[in-house]
């Protein structure tokens, strides 16, 4: 699904990532895990595209980076929520829909399932100015699900949502996960690393260990303790 290879980035000549070797399967659930500035936006920006890299290649779903051509198997979730405040919850995601193609009964059907995911069917015809910033979190992540994508990148997608529905979205990605979906999630919260099935560890820029849940334990002592190596 990704394959990425000598990955460079620069901003003004400055290397923020240098000799970034990874390569994610079909059907993972891979974390990226490393303290903040380390370059994990960055490097989710490049693989969905929105950037040329200065060095080396990213290819996904088949299709060097930066490419278009992929977009409607792709879902992304920024890190900061990118939505209508003016509009509800509904028309938001019926307006992204659209934009990947998704119409009539499929684009009501989408919708509907997407909000009784997120917890937001009763809110729905809420406008979004009246969202809290969790509720704003859950819209966020339904309008990266609502076309279905094989591949989808999560910005630190639980940040500002309550335990128990953090458990409801990992057991939901897990079961689209076992339909064959991909992830790369960018977290900093340890329980969340431990439910990936592959973690990579980024520190200053690159990529400085990687391995199972079980393998980093087994290595650092737990994945607290790896998170911590990255950082120092
Ligand atoms: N457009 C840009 N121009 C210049 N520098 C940038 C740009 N985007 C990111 N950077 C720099 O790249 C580094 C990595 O930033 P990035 O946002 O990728 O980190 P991060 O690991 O996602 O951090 P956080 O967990 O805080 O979101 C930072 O030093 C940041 O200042």
């Amino acid at each position: 699904m990704i394959k990425v290879d000598n990955f460079e980035q620069a901003f003004h000549k400055k290397v923020i990532l240098k000799n970034i070797n990874f390569e994610i399967q079909e059907g993972e659930i891979v974390g990226l895990l490393g303290p903040s500035g380390s370059g994990k936006t960055t490097l989710i920006k490049a693989l969905i595209g929105l950037r040329k890299s200065t060095g080396g290649e990213v290819s996904v779903l088949g299709e060097r980076q930066p490419s278009l051509k992929q977009m409607k198997q792709i879902g992304y979730m920024a890190q900061a929520d990118a939505l209508y405040e003016e509009l509800t919850a509904k028309a938001n995601l019926a307006y992204f829909g659209r934009l990947y193609g998704l119409k009539g009964k499929r684009l009501h059907e989408r919708i509907d399932t997407c909000l009784r995911f997120v917890n937001l069917d009763q809110e729905a015809k809420k406008p979004v100015h009246a969202y809290s910033g969790g509720m704003k979190r859950r819209l966020s992540l339904a309008i990266a699900l609502i076309h279905r994508p094989k591949l989808i990148f999560l910005d630190e997608p639980t940040v500002g949502i309550d335990p128990a529905l953090k458990r409801v979205f990992w057991d939901e990605f897990e079961h689209l996960r076992n339909e064959g979906m991909t992830f790369l999630i960018s977290t900093h919260v340890m329980d969340e690393a431990e439910r990936c099935d592959r973690i990579l560890l980024i520190r200053n820029g690159t990529l400085i260990d990687g391995g199972t849940p079980k393998e980093l334990i087994q290595q650092y002592g737990s994945i607290e303790q790896a998170f911590l190596k990255v950082g120092e």
